[in-house]
């Protein structure tokens, strides 16, 4: 079970960014040892808990917490009120910001490396059962150059709002750019919808942290994929066999997409 958590344990500092849910910051945790670690604090809005949310939270935060991979972001607990999650510190921050600061300087051999993490950490949720729903670069966090991880795994399931780059349906919210035909147009979330996104991340990271479909609204994105079976065009820096990946993961038969643990073989064998 997670470790249980006392605010008084725990000492906040500067913010680190907004994420989807609440503002992040850095903080220290002295755990049950006496030890005292760095960590990153979600500090959830209080408005995301309508009554009886808060139970089925708990119960997820059971479930990310028993999620422990190198390719996740380590959950250590919650506590308080607003809520807190405690969580593993990634220094670097969000891949997304690290991508646009470097302005395309950045070497294909850890674009490739950080898509093989991403594809490694999405194949233990998978193994698991568990989706993400949520997967963008914006939600892969650096823990060094070397090494990426996931995180926010989850949290669209276990809290209903979120912010504005979302559309509502059904009380849940999607980043429509990133979401799977099926996921916009009757909110079936599934492995081969986290695949959809996985590639929609791969198709950031190659772009250097280009918007997907900029501009375009949710239905006329649904209309290009569906009707014209248009999908985003290859960034140049792209290579031939990992565009081909994408338009794999692009496939509007979800039957069709590959799994994640067929990705990684792939990764693996094509390294
Ligand atoms: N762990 C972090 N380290 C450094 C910077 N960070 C972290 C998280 C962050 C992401 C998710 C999270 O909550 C989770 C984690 C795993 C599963 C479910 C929710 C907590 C912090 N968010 C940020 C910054 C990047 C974003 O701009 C705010």
């Amino acid at each position: 079970t997670t470790s249980v958590i006392f605010e008084k344990d725990l000492t906040l500092h500067n913010d680190l960014g907004t994420g989807s849910y609440g503002v992040v910051k850095r903080g220290e945790w002295k755990t049950e040892s006496g030890k005292i670690i760095p960590v990153a604090v979600k500090v959830l809005k209080a408005d995301v808990f309508a009554p009886g949310v808060y139970d089925d939270f708990q119960r997820e935060v059971e479930a990310m917490h028993s999620l422990k991979h190198l390719n996740l972001i380590k959950l250590h607990g919650v506590v308080g009120k607003p809520l807190m999650m405690v969580c593993e510190l990634a220094p670097m921050g969000a891949l997304l910001d690290y991508l646009r600061a470097q302005n395309g300087r950045i070497s294909l051999n850890f674009i490739s490396k950080w898509s093989e993490q991403v594809a490694a950490g999405m194949a233990h949720l998978e193994k698991n059962r568990f989706l993400h729903r949520d997967l963008a670069c914006r939600n892969i966090l650096m823990s060094t150059l070397d090494l990426v991880k996931i995180g926010d795994f989850g949290l669209m399931r276990a809290l209903p709002a979120a912010d504005d780059c979302y559309v509502m349906s059904e009380r849940r919210r999607v980043p429509f750019p990133w979401c799977a035909p099926e996921s916009l147009r009757s909110r079936q979330f599934s492995h081969a919808a986290d695949v959809w996104m996985f590639a929609v991340a791969l198709w950031e990271m190659y772009s250097f942290g280009e918007e997907p479909w900029i501009g375009l609204n949710g239905s006329e994105i649904l209309r290009l994929i569906m009707r014209e079976n248009q999908r985003l065009t290859a960034p140049s820096a792209c290579p031939p066999d990992v565009y081909m990946l994408m338009m794999q993961c692009w496939d509007l038969n979800p039957k069709e997409r590959p799994t994640f643990a067929g990705i990684l073989k792939y990764m693996e064998t094509n390294k």
